[in-house]
């Protein structure tokens, strides 16, 4: 999976500040959305746009908009919820589609409880939202799902990363012909017995809208 990990000293700032155990609920969330920008500047970097002219006061200039069909952002709930409001500050035209997915903390396995996406997903370009990727076993079968309907363009942006969960996707989807990218603000160095990545921040999900 090509995966670009931000280096950028506001991102390294907040992404501190969101791993510290004090920060309470509603920085968290605040943080989560402020880094959610800074990542989608660079993950937007292949949006398709078409050139458009535009009348200045003084003169005509050329320029460019955004394609159609509009982007589609895939929050995957309940922890991507998190990160929907930064990703369309950004990127106002866009659709959201959802996906509720959660993962069995005793196999690890991701399961599917919700999906409200368009059918037909050919042509659009795909950003998936998970602050966390760990095994790597809620992304793939996001992916595999967007897949599935057509899409062929899937960026997934992610607060956080573990190196076991890059290589489960490279494992999945080599050779599937279909680039997946990932946009990180930080690559972290394992995963402990729980699945959990280390040194991490904990659990996205309770730390954003509390322990269930
Ligand atoms: O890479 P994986 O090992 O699959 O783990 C990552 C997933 O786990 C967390 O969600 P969780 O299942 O805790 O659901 P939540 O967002 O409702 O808290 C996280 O937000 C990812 O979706
Ligand atoms: O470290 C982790 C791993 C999975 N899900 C989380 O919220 N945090
Ligand atoms: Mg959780």
């Amino acid at each position: 999976m090509e995966t670009l990990v931000v280096d950028h000293p506001l991102v390294a700032h907040k992404l501190t500040a969101l791993r510290d155990v004090r920060t309470d609920s509603p920085t968290f969330r605040r943080l989560a959305d402020e880094l959610v920008t800074l990542l989608a500047y660079e993950a937007t970097r292949d949006v398709r746009v078409i050139d458009q002219t535009v009348d200045t006061p003084l003169a005509r200039a050329h320029g460019v908009r955004l394609a159609r069909p509009a982007p589609l952002v895939v929050p995957i709930l309940r922890a991507g919820l998190g990160m929907l409001d930064g990703m369309t500050r950004l990127l106002p035209t866009a659709e959201v589609g959802f996906l509720g997915m959660i993962r069995d903390e005793s196999t690890l396995k991701a399961q599917t409880y919700a999906t409200r996406l368009p059918e037909d997903l050919s042509g659009r370009q795909c950003y998936v939202l998970d602050p966390m990727l760990a095994t790597g076993g809620t992304l793939a079968a996001a992916v595999q799902f967007l897949f599935d309907r057509g899409a062929d363009d899937v960026t997934a942006i992610c607060l956080l990363a573990a190196p076991e969960g890059i290589a489960h996707m490279d494992e999945v989807f080599k050779g599937s012909g279909r680039p997946v990218r990932l946009v990180t603000a930080g690559l972290d160095e394992r995963l402990n017995e729980q699945g959990y990545i280390m040194p991490g921040l904990g659990d996205a999900g309770d730390r954003l809208y509390g322990v269930v």
